[in-house]
């Protein structure tokens, strides 16, 4: 469990993070969004005892991050913005010199490398210098030296930064995995991963809370969410029997495929599917609106916070 209460760092007089508090319970992966310079980073920092907070309390596993940094530090994995690689070192004997460091007995470190390289997908470079590896590999033994030591916690600053699209999926992936066996705390602005790996967010902007709660809730709380489809046959007919539903939108039209929006919750997915047959037409894909988690999330960070008080709480 993690618990952060009423927490705020100041770097001189600007506050980086103002009063903020939410929980996380175990086993779940959340996602932390913000803008840039929203206090992301300086949160992170704070929960892996890197920062030190102005005040409020963070309190990991029982232990507060200000008093028991040791025991907390035993507990989390943190993966920073910038990994603190070491070049001359293979990726196992970094691994491994990062096992001792965190405690880990000599000769238990062995098991423990093989252990976070098979989790990351590194088994293959064990044996190469970490200067030789590319971009998407560095931030893999990233990855892998936050979770060595075997924490319950692992948090992850930006871990798909820099990197390509496959390997973003790669990264996805990986996060997926570790879900069950770890609480995980990832932050990033790109929200399609955010929104495809995280069981809930926690929406930060200028340094405060402005919500948190799964996708759909949020979508719901906000009023929002769609609904998106591809038919083949007559558009009239297609528009006519959506218009009971919600209001609809032609997002694209190619060689008698029509794609169709409808503002409508998530809910009504199978009255679409219904409507859409029953009206004669083939469908060809219904799924929820791409642009959802984009749009509750540019709403809450244009709007100045006004939308944040009621979905924050
Ligand atoms: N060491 C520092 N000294 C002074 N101000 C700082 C320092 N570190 C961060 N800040 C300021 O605190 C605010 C929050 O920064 P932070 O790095 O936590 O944001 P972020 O959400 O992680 O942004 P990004 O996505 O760009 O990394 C910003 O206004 C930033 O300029």
């Amino acid at each position: 469990m993690i618990q952060v209460e009423g927490l705020s760092k100041y770097y001189g007089e600007h506050a980086a993070v103002r009063d903020l508090s939410f929980s996380i319970g175990k086993g779940e992966v959340i996602g932390f969004l913000g803008l840039n310079g929203a206090g992301k980073t300086t949160t992170l920092k704070i929960l892996g005892c890197v920062l030190l907070p102005t005040s409020g309390r963070v309190v990991i596993d029982g232990f507060d991050v200000v008093k028991d940094p040791h025991e907390v530090r035993q507990r989390i994995g943190f993966l920073p913005d910038t990994p603190p690689l070491y070049d001359e070192m293979t990726v196992g004997e970094y691994l491994a010199f990062v096992a001792q460091l965190r405690g880990v007995q000599a000769k238990e470190a062995k098991a423990h490398v093989a252990e976070a390289e098979e989790k990351t997908g590194l088994r293959e470079v064990d044996g190469v210098l970490i200067s030789t590896l590319s971009h998407g590999y560095r931030q893999r033994v990233g990855v892998a030296q936050a979770l060595v030591h075997r924490p319950a916690f692992l948090i992850l600053d930006e871990p798909t930064s820099g990197l390509d699209p496959a390997q973003i999926r790669g990264m996805r992936e990986l996060i997926r995995g570790l879900k069950g066996s770890h609480t995980v705390l990832v932050s990033s602005h790109i929200l399609p991963e955010i929104s495809e790996t995280c069981d809930r967010l926690l929406i930060v902007h200028g340094g405060q809370l402005v919500a948190q709660g799964a996708e759909e809730e949020l979508a719901r709380k906000m009023g929002g969410g769609s609904i998106e489809v591809e038919i083949r046959g007559d558009k009239a007919r297609a528009l006519e029997a959506l218009q009971a539903i919600g209001p609809v939108s032609v997002t694209h039209e190619e060689g008698g495929v029509v794609g169709l929006r409808v503002e409508a919750s998530l809910e009504l997915r199978p009255r679409v599917a219904q409507v859409l047959v029953g009206a004669g037409l083939e469908l060809l894909r219904l799924d929820r609106g791409a642009e959802r988690l984009e749009s509750i999330f540019l709403r809450l960070t244009q709007s100045g916070g006004i939308v944040s008080r009621e979905v924050a709480s």
